[in-house]
């Protein structure tokens, strides 16, 4: 600091300055970090902000600092920055001192009217055009733009000073210069919006998955997918919609402003995308961006030039056809009007790294680079960005520079109706594939997918005319869209048994290698050559499986990919069974890919079964991609499905059946070793804990592969090794899909396990799924969920029949009384029962009356949880009934229940006569001082509970204080 500062002259003020040194010295290390460890001076700047405004800090200091570089800033210290009161009164009522007074409001006053303000300043002759650019440096985020701009004031001098006050005073009197209709953007720019969003709506309008066999246009199909924030928010209920996106809920960085949108395969991403650009297009939502720029990282790969911001946007977008500078300079202007969106990020070669900066918008630089700029803020500060990914793909470095991250669920069931309502005009047919969903829960689960659910919808004659043999399982839904293409664009009909896979196994290997070789080298897009050299031919194009490139085969040829990446999983995985000079290492090599947790990404083992000159290509590349690792893993799935001895009769009349059995036996090799290695992992349990696993993604994964098997003596074979009492799998995004292979796997586990779902999707439908090993779970946590009463009705009736389960834990989901009697059933059946949590539900008193019923015949419970529904009063005191002869209830909690006095002199009943209570939970319960004494009357005879918990009730300081004394056992 400098020595420049002047004493404060007061001693109060030296005595607080005394503590406030102290406090910065002893938690130097956690200020630095919160000041510092965002990767952005964001916030150290505003506490700079209010130290000036107060006058804590005087301009000298303050310049030090600024010119610091970024590691010495955090030198900052309070030691002796006295108020200058000197300084104070030499400013007091000029325009000069209120820039300073007033800094932090300036700030965010001048957001979104930087250009503004420059202009008048420019206009009035303070300003220089050198000025203005040293204000708007690209490298600059908006906030800190405006506090250059009253840094560079301030030397001007008085008038310029009061040049941004009456700007601003003057801006607010009239509106907002954040909203575009009060801009007037140059007539070019006008014109070259109205080219991006006419182009722009013309590449979204229909979707591409149809492109192969029929146009479906985005307007008729598209329906809404679940969208949810990643990280909680207490603001937030009820599911997001489209323009939440890019709004402001749920943002836990405002200084970035890059929003990820996160989805497994197929869930809808690319969808959702192309949904909001032709919305935006039309004109009808998004409207705060005057301009929205498209792209695909899938299209970016083949881009291998350097490129500057502008040409990366006006030669990948839209190209204006004049006034390029002009339009740019606008777009440099008015950041906060400008949207990018990148689809599959986890497509592009390079995997994200925030190493190589780059902040000039004209320098050219290889396109990944400026990408991932943009991502970090360093590049093209202020446009909003929303980039999509597979969840696996988002490492901890990427997650720092988003502003939030949400979630894309796929459908919900409710969409799924919907979903396959629009895809069939004729209504009887829905109606049919509709019902049939509900007969085959396990397919219903796969169809919370999107794209599966469009297979179903489009395979509907077969799925109705299967019977007995319907899909259960993703390779069955695969092979029965193989199988609608080729009898629906073939002019050979083979109606007769499995004569329609002979009859196009050609077209099945030509694709499957083009599939295969893409796959071991990142490659979405095939050029003719490609396909020559795997032999596809016209007539193999013909079937439908391959679609044309849109904007890449217009200068090079013709390009062409699979009508959706888990379709070209699928063929890769067809030649992988099928084909006979397959490198006997494939599969083991296949299935060795490590979880993208595990270690870096590596899936250069799959590589290694490549001939050199191709390794020698990849390791151009670098490391793999995330979507390299995803996409192995989905062909995985699929290979242990097509091995699966149901479909053996696909591959026999094709394949030496000793060829296929040693491939069999190699998949089931390498899934007992997966399995095996993640079991190793365990760590021993702590004395008198529960031997408990954390389950990684690639347990998830594993599992799928062996339910796609279907055979019950690699599932027991498995899971005969697994020791653990409890197994953990939550923030797992556990589907219905994954409910049903873990039902499949874990019924074969030879001791009862608690089984922890907690913050997964599994719902009602998940719920279904689980039942088949409901009989080894002994307890079943299954907190926020999106669990209905009818989820719980099928699971409490199949629970009552289970011997060991003992425990539920069904909080935050969506029950109401609806689903009482269905529990008070249990709790009156089962005289084993323990624990019961529902807290944070709809339950009301009639629902609490319910319980209370189930209650009086139960001898066994020891925890009730009920915290966060609305039982009132008479809830309350229908349960205190119930329980005030219980001589096993050791925890009950009715937090924010509104029970209130009547309810907690009801429940001093409880503490009256229980031999075993030892917590009781009231906090939040309108309780006064005559329910209080009530309670402490109860205690007098109790001399097991250990606590009452009060806090947050209608209590005065005194009240507590004296109640306190009295009675030490409870808690306000
Ligand atoms: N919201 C939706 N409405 C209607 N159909 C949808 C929707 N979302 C997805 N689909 C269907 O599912 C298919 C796959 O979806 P999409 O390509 O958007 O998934 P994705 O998440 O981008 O997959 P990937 O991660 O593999 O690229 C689409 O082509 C379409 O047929």
């Amino acid at each position: 600091m400098t020595d420049g500062r002047k004493k404060a002259g007061k001693p109060v003020v030296e005595t607080l300055t005394m503590f406030a040194q102290e406090f910065v010295l002893k938690q130097r290390t956690e200020i630095l970090h919160a000041l510092c460890s965002s990767g952005s001076t964001e916030h150290l700047e505003r506490v700079l902000d209010i130290l000036l405004a107060q006058g804590e800090l005087i301009w000298e200091d303050y310049q030090n600092i600024q010119v610091l570089p970024e590691s010495q800033i955090v030198g900052l210290s309070f030691a002796g920055c006295n108020s200058n009161l000197e300084e104070k009164e030499e400013y007091q009522s000029t325009s000069t001192h209120t820039l300073l007074t007033q800094r932090p409001s300036l700030v965010s006053k001048l957001l979104g009217r930087i250009h503004g303000a420059l202009e008048a300043l420019v206009i009035s002759g303070h300003f220089t055009s050198a000025d203005c650019d040293e204000v708007r440096l690209p490298v600059y985020t908006p906030s800190q733009q405006a506090r250059r701009l009253l840094d560079h004031v301030r030397p001007k001098g008085e008038l310029a000073a009061k040049v941004v006050l009456q700007y601003i005073q003057q801006k607010q009197e009239t509106g907002s210069a954040l909203n575009p209709e009060k801009l007037t953007p140059p007539k070019e720019f006008l014109k070259y919006q109205k080219k991006l969003s006419s182009s722009v709506s013309a590449q979204s309008c229909f979707l591409s998955t149809y492109g192969g066999t029929s146009h479906m246009s985005l307007d008729d199909i598209y329906t809404e997918g679940q969208l949810e924030l990643a990280q909680y928010c207490a603001d937030v209920h009820g599911p997001l919609g489209l323009e939440d996106i890019v709004g402001t809920v749920g943002t836990v960085n405002e200084e970035a402003d890059t929003v990820l949108v996160s989805g497994e395969a197929g869930s809808g991403k690319t969808t959702l995308l192309q949904r909001l650009h032709l919305l935006w297009a039309r004109g009808v939502a998004l409207q705060q961006f005057l301009l929205l720029f498209p792209f695909s990282c899938r299209r970016l790969n083949s881009e291998h030039r350097e490129l500057s911001v502008k040409e990366l946007l006006f030669q990948h977008c839209c190209w204006p056809d004049r006034d390029q500078e002009e339009i740019f300079q606008f777009i440099l202007d008015h950041p906060h009007l400008v949207l990018f969106t990148f689809d599959g990020l986890d497509e592009l070669k390079q995997s994200f790294s925030d190493e190589k900066r780059l902040c000039c918008p004209t320098q050219p630089a290889p396109v990944h680079i400026l990408l991932f700029n943009f991502i970090q803020g360093s590049l093209m500060k202020g446009v909003r960005k929303v980039v999509t990914s597979r969840p696996e793909a988002v490492g901890p470095m990427l997650k720092t520079h988003l502003c939030k991250e949400v979630l894309l669920k796929g459908f919900s069931p409710s969409g799924i109706d919907c979903f396959v309502r629009k895809h069939h005009s004729d209504n009887t047919v829905a109606t049919k594939v509709l019902e049939s969903l509900q007969t085959n829960t396990a397919l219903l689960g796969l169809c919370h997918s999107p794209v599966l659910c469009w297979i179903v919808s489009q395979c509907h004659k077969e799925l109705l005319g299967c019977g007995e043999g319907s899909p259960q399982t993703i390779t069955d839904v695969y092979l029965m869209i193989l199988q609608h293409f080729f009898q629906h664009q073939s002019s050979l009909k083979s109606t007769v048994g499995l004569g329609w896979f002979q009859d196009h196994l050609k077209t099945v290997l030509h694709l499957g290698q083009l599939a295969f070789e893409g796959m071991k080298n990142t490659c979405y897009i095939f050029s003719g050559t490609d396909l020559e050299t795997c032999g596809v031919t016209e007539n193999d194009i013909y079937m439908g499986f391959l679609i044309q490139s849109k904007d890449l085969s217009s200068n090079h040829g013709k390009h062409y990919e699979f009508l959706h990446v888990t379709m070209q999983c699928f063929f890769a995985a067809l030649y992988i069974v099928l084909s006979n000079n397959m490198d006997h290492s494939t599969i083991s090599k296949l299935f060795e890919v490590k979880d993208m947790w595990e270690t870096d990404l590596t899936s250069s083992c799959f590589r290694a079964c490549l001939p050199s000159t191709y390794q020698q290509d990849c390791s151009l590349q670098g490391d793999a991609t995330a979507a390299e690792t995803s996409n192995l893993q989905i062909t995985a799935t699929f290979v242990s499905g097509l091995l699966s001895k149901r479909h053996q009769s696909l591959w026999l009349q094709c394949c030496p059946s000793a060829v296929m059995e040693k491939k069999i036996r190699q998949v089931g090799k390498c899934l007992s070793k997966g399995m095996q290695k993640h079991f190793k992992s365990i760590p021993q349990p702590v004395e008198g804990e529960k031997k408990s696993m954390h389950a990684m993604p690639g347990f998830v994964w594993l599992i799928k592969c062996i339910y796609e098997m279907q055979e019950s003596r690699i599932a027991k074979d498995a899971m005969s090794k697994l020791e653990v009492d409890h197994l953990k799998l939550t923030y797992c995004n556990i589907g219905p899909v994954e409910c049903t292979a873990l039902a499949y796997v874990l019924q074969h586990l030879r001791n009862p396990v608690g089984l922890q779902l907690d913050n997964n999707s599994v719902g009602d439908v998940g719920v279904e799924q689980l039942l088949p090993c409901m009989h080894i779970c002994n307890s079943l946590y299954l907190r926020n969920n999106n669990i209905t009463d009818e989820g719980i009705r099928k699971l409490i009736a199949k629970g009552i029949q289970c011997e060991n389960f003992r425990k539920i834990a069904l909080f935050n989901n969506k029950l109401t009384d609806a689903c009482t009697q269905h529990i008070s059933q249990l709790l009156r059946t089962k005289d084993d029962f323990l624990s019961l949590r529902l807290g944070n539900n709809n339950i009301t008193a009639e629902g609490a009356k319910q319980l209370a019923e189930g209650l009086k015949f139960n001898h066994s419970l020891q925890y009730l949880g009920l915290w966060g529904n609305k039982i009132g009063d008479t809830g309350a005191e229908a349960l205190a009934k119930a329980l005030e002869s219980s001589k096993t209830l050791v925890w009950l909690s009715l937090v924010g229940n509104g029970v209130g006095n009547a309810g907690a002199s009801a429940l001093a009943n409880i503490i009256k006569n229980s031999p075993t209570l030892e917590e009781l939970w009231l906090t939040e319960n309108c309780i006064t001082r005559t329910g209080v004494e009530r309670l402490i009357e109860a205690l007098k005879h109790n001399i097991h509970v250990k606590s009452i918990w009060l806090r947050n009730n209608d209590l005065s300081l005194e009240e507590v204080e004296e109640m306190t004394q009295r009675e030490s056992r409870l808690v306000f």
